[in-house]
């Protein structure tokens, strides 16, 4: 989508294009109808002045926050008033691009209601929260605990006398901290308290806590709630209100424990339902699966300035060509670039994927069948540690890319960076998140001979053929068969699973042999986690892509498989199903791969469709008409606002005319 000036410094580069760029921005969004959705409110954004993020990076902490829920204010009015669906509202929040207490009421109040709410406290609860007259966060985390769950330790101890439960925290530690939302707009928190009833601890369970006066926002009595403090990098996720919480013994009724999962009656007995209690964790698994999709369009707008700008920039040349070559010429670049690429659109199409996968786990969950709930949460929890980890370095890396300009905020990418890398803690810290998915691996495999594995675990069935036979490959091209492939990744993944479990089999089964052994469950949770993204792209882009468009995929896919194998090679040759030699071929295999993709190269990022406002960078403008821009910008920062610097009389003029130190100088 053209934004700019008119003129396009890089219509060079998108002549050279060999694919249909329209059918590949309506892949990417989804469908047609995504696709109408998403220009549409890409405009409307844009074209709205309350939503400009100009200056977000130089604005004071209280200035950033007080814009922000100035933004999310209008956001809301703005759906009210132009009677938005509810897709088109989250695709305005999209664009809208800042984190904002909203997330956590949508994201995470609301579906933690939806799934351990009875329906009694659903229709009580959610009519307001869908119509904001309450604000809510999920207030889990706390100063002493966030990964351990079952650690938590604020209490909610059933009082029969009064039929209410005690809120309290009971330790400094016990306070509750991180909760976005919290800080400063919530009137309501989602609560994980240990529940008492009776002097018996049942472990944690979820409470509807009022924290704020509905009449003028002053906390209630006995609550102490605020901000954390500023967070990483300017801008960023400061937008956030991350807030703590303290309960000292508030009240609040019975009715406000969500009993779907467990009851407390009213004399006091508590009943567990015969739902597993992980349903418990139900909102963390919706954001997780929701993360994988999200990290392809942080990925993908990184990708995208850092490709144009690539192609915009000259330095040196060789005696065979005049002038200065575009940088992206050179292969180092495009060893570092394309395979971001390639991942972007793999990311994008595992994300499709998981919609579908969560879409039948809660069908299921509906039909009370539970069966596939523990792939479920591998799945989610192992691609949201790969997925958030590959772009939070990635960002990272095209920042790199784009040389000193880069780290300059007009890039775009220090507050795109700042705003994602979160995401590696939040949600579950990312190595915790793989420790689960080797749990589960050591689980399936422990049972291979009685259970057949299913889904993306399936290959596990296949272990002793996958732990004999070698890979086949004896030149290049042979690599360029998407079932040698995923052979590969799946031997490579079945044989570190099979290797780590053999070694925890062969010991005594203690805490302290699994400890010993967590980097190895992480590399072989890791392996697996690659398999299911190598797989499924190569899935995705088998059943029913567009003609026009087919092509330019299968280049990304073997893009992204070779760069796995490549960068994972060490892996692969350890467990010795492929040689030194076969690396070396896959290597010139992706060699061959870059140059498919370099004349698509803008092309391909055009395809992602985002609009200059939306990337924010001097660098990844759509026109490429980058030094006119990063000249312009600089008279925008306020240093600038005065030709002589403020301080100028106080600090610099006597350093320049009083030669304070020339005495003592022994220069
Ligand atoms: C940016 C967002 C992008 C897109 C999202 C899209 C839509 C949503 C929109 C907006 C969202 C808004 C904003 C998001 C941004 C930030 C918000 C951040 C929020 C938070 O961070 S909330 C707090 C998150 N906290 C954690 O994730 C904690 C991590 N810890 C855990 O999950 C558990 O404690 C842990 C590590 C799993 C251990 O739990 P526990 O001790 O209870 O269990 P065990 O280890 O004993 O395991 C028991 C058994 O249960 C299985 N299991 C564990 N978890 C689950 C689960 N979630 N589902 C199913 N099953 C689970 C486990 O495997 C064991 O099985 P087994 O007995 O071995 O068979
Ligand atoms: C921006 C942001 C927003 C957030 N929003 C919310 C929110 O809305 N609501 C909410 O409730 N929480 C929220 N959180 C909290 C977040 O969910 C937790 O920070 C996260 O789950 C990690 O927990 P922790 O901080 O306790 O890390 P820790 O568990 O203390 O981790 C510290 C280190 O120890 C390692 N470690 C810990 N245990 C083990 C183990 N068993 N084996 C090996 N290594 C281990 C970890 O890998 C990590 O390297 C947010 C956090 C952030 C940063």
């Amino acid at each position: 989508m053209q934004d700019g000036n008119g003129l396009d410094h890089l219509a060079g580069e998108r002549a050279m294009a060999q694919f249909d760029l329209q059918a590949m921005k309506v892949y990417l969004a989804g469908g047609q109808r995504e696709y109408e959705i998403s220009t549409k409110m890409a405009q409307l954004v844009a074209n709205d002045p309350v939503f400009s993020k100009e200056d977000r990076v130089r604005l004071a902490r209280k200035d950033l926050y007080k814009n922000s829920l100035r933004k999310a204010g209008h956001a809301w009015k703005t759906i009210l008033e132009k009677g938005l669906s509810e897709v088109e509202g989250l695709k305005l929040r999209h664009f809208v691009d800042e984190p904002t207490y909203t997330d956590l009421h949508w994201g995470m109040f609301i579906p933690a209601i939806k799934g351990q709410g009875t329906e009694e406290q659903q229709h009580k609860w959610l009519p307001l929260a869908y119509k904001m007259a309450i604000i809510g966060c999920y207030a889990q985390t706390e100063l002493g605990h966030g990964s351990n769950v079952q650690g938590l330790e604020t209490t909610a101890t059933f009082d029969p006398t009064t039929d209410e439960f005690i809120m309290h925290s009971p330790t400094v530690t016990s306070t509750k901290w991180w909760p976005g939302g919290l800080g400063k707009a919530s009137t309501h928190a989602l609560v994980y308290a240990r529940l008492i009833t009776d002097k018996k601890d049942h472990g944690i369970h979820a409470f509807i806590a009022p924290i704020r006066s509905l009449e003028d926002h002053t906390p209630l009595p006995n609550v102490t709630v605020g901000d954390i403090g500023v967070k990483f990098g300017n801008g960023g996720y400061n937008t956030m209100d991350n807030g703590f919480l303290r309960f000292d013994h508030v009240r609040i009724p019975r009715e406000n424990m969500l009993m779907r999962l467990a009851t407390v009656t009213k004399d006091g007995k508590y009943v567990r339902s015969n739902k597993p209690r992980q349903l418990g964790y139900g909102a963390m698994v919706f954001v997780r699966q929701g993360i994988v999709i999200d990290a392809s369009i942080y990925l993908s707008r990184a990708v995208t300035i850092a490709v144009r700008y690539s192609a915009v920039r000259r330095q040196f040349g060789n005696k065979d060509e005049p002038g200065e070559l575009q940088v992206i010429q050179y292969r180092t670049q495009q060893s570092r670039l394309f395979p971001l690429l390639a991942t972007a659109y793999a990311y994008r199409a595992v994300g499709f994927w998981m919609k579908s996968l969560y879409a039948d786990v809660m069908k299921r969950l509906n039909d009370n069948d539970f069966s596939t709930l523990p792939e479920v949460h591998a799945c989610t929890a192992g691609l949201k540690s790969i997925t958030t980890s590959v772009t939070a370095d990635g960002i990272e890396e095209c920042r790199k890319l784009c040389g000193g300009h880069g780290f300059l905020c007009a890039s775009g990418l220090p507050e795109l960076y700042a705003a994602y890398v979160p995401a590696c803690t939040y949600e579950g810290d990312n190595t915790i998140l793989l420790l689960q998915v080797a749990r589960f691996l050591l689980k399936t495999l422990s049972q291979v001979s009685k259970v057949r594995p299913v889904g993306t675990a399936a290959y596990l069935g296949n272990i002793k053929q996958l732990s004999t036979q070698n890979c086949k490959v004896s030149q290049g091209h042979d690599w360029l068969n998407t079932s040698v492939l995923l052979e590969a990744f799946e031997a490579r993944s079945a044989r570190q699973a099979a290797a780590v479990a053999l070694r925890l089999a062969k010991g005594s089964g203690s805490e302290a042999e699994f400890q010993e052994n967590t980097p190895e469950l992480v590399e072989s949770a890791r392996a697996h986690c690659q398999l299911i993204l190598v797989s499924k792209f190569i899935e995705q882009l088998q059943t029913g892509t567009p003609e026009g468009i087919r092509k330019q995929l299968e280049v990304l896919c073997y893009t992204y498989a070779f760069s796995q194998l490549i960068d994972n090679a060490g892996d692969f040759l350890a467990t010795g199903y492929v040689t030194g030699n076969q690396i070396a071929l896959a290597k010139e295999e992706l060699k061959h791969m870059f140059d498919k993709i370099r004349p698509n190269a803008v092309a391909l990022v055009d395809a992602f469709d985002h609009t200059d406002d939306y990337l924010g960078s001097a660098l990844g403008r759509y026109d490429g008409d980058v030094y006119t821009h990063l000249y312009k910008g600089a008279f925008k920062e306020s240093l600038n606002d005065t030709v002589v610097v403020d301080g100028y009389e106080e600090y610099l003029k006597p350093v320049l005319t009083q030669n304070l130190w020339a005495p003592h100088s022994k220069l």
